[in-house]
């Protein structure tokens, strides 16, 4: 096993300001994130999700605010995250080992079978990425993630290309893995129920800043059946929608949640 896991590294973000030319993408965004939180970001297409997640990664400068990690200024790359994409971006040409293997200093192929071990993909270390099926191809990319330790694993919508059991067997995978390393996250996706499920937190972008913060308040693992669950998806939905304004969603979705939370207790 992986021995020398660091512990999830706060994230405080402050005034974050970003554009591409004349479009302003992110407005003034304040989040704080603490260590080993594990965060979902939604909005809807275009509201800066992945460009968000990119300044975080240190792929891209803001024009203003910063970035702070355990208070620390972010410059250049984020050397204490590790980031997932929707395509895996495995190398072809390389076998799944190797692709785990990158970026790694020296010979670490032990460890990078440790790594395959802890996603279930011990037995397909030899074999090339064409070989693999979607969901199995998340999985070596998340073990290629991983195998570095990272005290920030940045996920951006890694799920959105698999079908529906996949994604439910990789989101267990994620937040099995995240409980074991104590890792912070910081996830984005489309899928509102995904962000219920497997999230500390549910923040909302909108119109360049943060118009949702949402704890979820449930206890995990997180039954979907339970009508809370159902009650912080439709909310949430109707929030990212349009249909309730944020003055509208605090105050009835407090109380519904009191009561139902009083009722059904997980
Ligand atoms: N490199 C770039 N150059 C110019 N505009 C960009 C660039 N990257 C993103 N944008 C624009 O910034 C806005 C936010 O893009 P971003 O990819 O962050 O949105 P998103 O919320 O992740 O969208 P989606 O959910 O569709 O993936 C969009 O209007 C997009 O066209």
């Amino acid at each position: 096993m992986l021995s020398l896991q660091r512990n999830g590294v706060n994230v405080q973000i402050n005034s974050l300001e970003k554009s591409y030319g004349k479009r302003e993408v992110l407005n003034g965004v304040n989040v704080n994130i603490k260590a080993g939180e594990f965060v979902a970001i939604v909005g809807k297409s275009g509201c800066g999700k992945s460009t968000f997640l990119r300044l975080v990664a240190g792929l891209e400068d803001a024009e203003a605010g910063s970035i702070q990690l355990n208070e620390e200024r972010l410059q250049g790359l984020n050397k204490k995250a590790r980031m997932m994409f929707q395509d895996g971006r495995l190398l072809p040409w390389k076998r799944v080992i190797d692709n785990v293997c990158i970026g790694l200093p020296g010979d670490q192929q032990k460890k990078a079978l440790e790594s395959l071990t802890q996603v279930g993909l011990e037995d397909r270390a030899n074999d090339f990425p064409s070989m693999l099926s979607g969901g199995q191809k998340q999985r070596v990319a998340l073990a290629r993630a991983l195998v570095h330790e990272p005290n920030l694993l940045l996920l951006d919508e890694p799920l959105g290309a698999l079908d529906a059991l996949t994604r439910l067997e990789m989101q267990e995978l994620i937040e099995t893995l995240w409980t074991e390393k104590k890792f912070t996250a910081i996830l984005v996706t489309h899928d509102v129920e995904e962000a219920v499920a497997i999230a500390d937190r549910v923040i909302l972008i909108e119109d360049g800043r943060i118009a949702l913060n949402q704890t979820i308040a449930l206890a995990r693992p997180r039954k979907r059946t339970n009508p809370t669950f159902g009650m912080y998806v439709e909310e949430i939905l109707a929030r990212i929608m349009n249909k309730r304004t944020e003055k509208e969603y605090a105050q009835p979705f407090h109380e519904k949640s009191l009561s139902l939370l009083n009722s059904v207790n997980n």
